[in-house]
């Protein structure tokens, strides 16, 4: 009796615990029973639904779920809750309604190894750090005066692509057309935008840079979201899944010392110069290292590389993959292309080259661009979302700690919404009121809080550089081959097959451009050195009203010098009859003057021909000028055909 007596404090002390947490376990069985979850698939133990999205392109194997099971679903990835929205009016109710709920970032596995342990504003949880970063860049990095400010590197960018296309020969000839890889093009495009927003100049090498760059990124995007198994399983992750964590640390280090690399020339001079480094244009790490100066505590290091790391990461590979797209989508609807140029050609002309300010005025432009993110959304399911707290979501209860995954790509297809989904129309948003009017039907940059801080700059980036190379160029299919739309697996959604198609020799517009560029160059550099005089320009350029290319250089030229320069006087020397009948009528010479006109022109042409032939590149408008320059300056190699629409016809004047 004194024994069992004794044995009863013990026996209690085990019973007590033990009761207790059986009651805590049923108490939140009963309640999850009693929650009217959203619907889901039947599902595996331990990976849940896993296998469900472990074929397709994540975001189509997502909608494929929905279409069974409807616009809101409950998932179990591995250990994860996730709930997947696929119609507008749930992703309404999320990013409107319960928005500050969904406003956290899931604790992944990337952002924690590269996003600075979650430190940068794409990752960091919802709270006083994310408002901090996003002011930052709100106030300072995009806001519409900083785009104005650094509009002009953009530009810079896109016409030095425009250029390299255009010196590039064609493949059987030299004037011929050429087989271009885009995929590369449009990411060195985008990298370039970004880079030269963040840091003042290229580096010496920087291709190489840029190379190292893309390959960190795009390991990043296929690694990253809902891809990455080992997000899903965090036992999986300590026993050295696939080497996914070895692999994140090797990616981290070279990006750092990149970004590193970078930061530090900027110190350095700033330290020789006492500023900027670069006057006028402040680039974003010159912003941030005043910032720095100003307030050590706030703008920390990590916080500068952090955020150099993420406008070049988010930037890049989305701008770029959107424009492959585009691109793909113009050259299978030629309808479509051709009544871009019809607008370009109406709104700009072919006298000179597409600037920023003209992007407003492009609506078709803005619509195909428009299009093209509706059915080729670059980040497909967003970025993922997290519940800080219970809410609920299409009259479902949705418990704290579920990550949201919204799939945008599924949501521009909903033929619910959409009148012929599938369908590449453009005119769609001119007819519904653009972008503004359908809402959450559209979201490629996501809603609410946390919706893209960067869709200002990707739109002018897009924008122009889409108009630049449409206005410019002439654009095709490979022969015999159709465009491969196949999408591959990735944060940003790629395209796997990288798009390639045949350029056709430029238009007028750029031979016009890009020869008042250069000649520009050239009369900037010696009115510079002659400054403090009252300074004239010549133009000696004879039958220039005969319809010839030639005016249409002369006149932009003229134009673009006197924007520069209003005070400069501009002389243009010219002839007002240039037919046959014209010239012949000037009547014979004396035979003494026939002969020193003919020396004059032997030594003006040899003088011509030497000066010419030391031409970095010509440009000419017509085949009988081309004939006359690789006559005179010997240099077939670099002088170029540039067509003409419609070409003239010069025969008359060579009889
Ligand atoms: C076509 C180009 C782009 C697309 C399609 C795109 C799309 C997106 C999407 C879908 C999100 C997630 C929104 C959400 O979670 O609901 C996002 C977030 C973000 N984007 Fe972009 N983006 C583009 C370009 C850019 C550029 C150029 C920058 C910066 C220079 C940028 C910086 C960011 C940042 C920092 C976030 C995180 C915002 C936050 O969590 O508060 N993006 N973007």
């Amino acid at each position: 009796m004194a024994d069992a007596a004794s044995s009863l404090p013990l026996l209690s002390s085990l019973l007590i615990p033990l009761f207790l947490l059986f009651a805590s376990l049923s108490w939140r069985w009963t309640k999850s029973v009693r929650k009217n979850l959203p619907p889901s698939p039947r599902s595996f133990p331990i990976i849940g639904h896993l296998h469900l999205i472990a074929k397709l392109p994540t975001h189509r194997a997502l909608a494929a779920i929905a279409a069974a099971r409807g616009p809101v679903v409950l998932l179990r990835l591995g250990s994860r809750p996730v709930l997947l929205v696929s119609s507008a009016p749930a992703a309404e109710e999320c990013f409107t309604a319960h928005d500050v709920a969904f406003a956290n970032r899931p604790n992944l596995l990337v952002p924690q190894m590269l996003g600075f342990v979650c430190t940068t504003m794409g990752w960091t949880p919802h709270g006083p750090h994310w408002r901090d970063l996003r002011r930052i860049y709100a106030v300072h990095l995009l806001s519409s005066a900083a785009l104005r400010s650094s509009s002009d590197s953009r530009t810079r960018a896109v016409r030095s692509l425009a250029k390299a296309l255009f010196l590039e020969p064609g493949d059987s000839e030299p004037d011929g057309p050429r087989r271009v890889e885009m995929k590369t093009k449009f990411y060195n495009l985008a990298y370039d935008v970004m880079m030269r927003m963040v840091a003042t100049a290229l580096k010496e090498g920087s291709a190489e840079e840029r190379q190292r760059f893309r390959e960190i990124v795009q390991k990043t995007s296929a690694v990253s979201g809902a891809a990455n198994v080992t997000e899903f399983f965090p036992a999986l992750r300590r026993l050295g899944w696939r080497g996914t964590e070895r692999k994140l640390a090797r990616l981290q280090r070279s990006r750092d010392a990149l970004i590193g690399e970078l930061i530090e020339r900027h110190r350095v001079r700033r330290r020789q110069s006492g500023s900027n480094g670069d006057k006028g244009r402040a680039t974003v790490i010159d912003v941030m290292l005043s910032l720095q100066e100003s307030d050590p505590g706030t703008y920390t290091d990590v916080t500068i590389r952090g955020l150099i790391a993420e406008i070049l990461a988010a930037g890049t590979d989305t701008s770029a993959v959107t424009m492959e797209w585009a691109m793909c989508l113009l050259l299978i609807h030629p309808e479509v292309l051709h009544a871009a140029r019809a607008e370009l050609d109406a709104k700009i002309g072919q006298g000179r080259m597409v600037e920023e300010e003209d992007i407003p005025n492009l609506a078709y432009l803005n619509c195909i661009i428009n299009e093209t993110l509706r059915l080729y959304p670059a980040v497909p399911l967003l970025v993922p979302h997290e519940s800080s707290q219970d809410c609920t979501v299409g009259g479902y209860d949705v418990p704290r700690g579920t990550m949201l995954l919204a799939n945008a790509w599924a949501i521009h297809r909903d033929p619910n919404t959409w009148d012929q989904p599938e369908e590449f129309k453009p005119e769609r948003f001119q007819c519904e009121g653009g972008k503004e009017e359908a809402g959450l039907r559209m979201l490629p940059f996501g809603s609410g809080r946390r919706r893209c801080p960067g869709e200002g700059l990707a739109m002018r980036v897009i924008a122009l550089a889409l108009a630049t190379l449409i206005h410019c160029f002439e654009w095709d299919k490979l022969p015999g081959e159709d465009v491969d739309m196949t999408e591959g697996q990735g944060l940003s959604m790629p395209k796997v097959k990288p798009l390639e198609v045949i350029r056709w020799a430029a238009t007028t517009t750029l031979l016009s451009s890009l020869l008042s560029l250069v000649l520009f160059s050239a009369v900037a550099a010696v009115i510079s050195g002659r400054r403090g005089r009252r300074t004239a320009v010549g133009f000696f350029h004879p039958y220039t009203n005969d319809g010839g290319g030639g005016e249409r250089v002369l006149w932009c030229f003229v134009r673009a010098m006197q924007e520069e320069k209003p005070d400069l006087d501009c002389a243009v020397f010219t002839v007002d009859d240039a037919s046959p009948q014209s010239l012949a009528a000037r009547g014979p010479l004396s035979i003494l003057l026939s002969r020193c006109t003919l020396v004059y022109y032997t030594i003006f042409s040899w003088l011509y021909g030497s000066v010419g032939s030391c031409a970095h590149l010509a440009m000419a408008n017509s085949s009988w000028t081309r004939s006359h320059i690789d006559c005179l300056w010997k240099i077939p190699q670099l002088t170029k055909r540039v067509h003409r629409h419609p070409p003239r016809d010069t025969s008359s004047l060579q009889n």
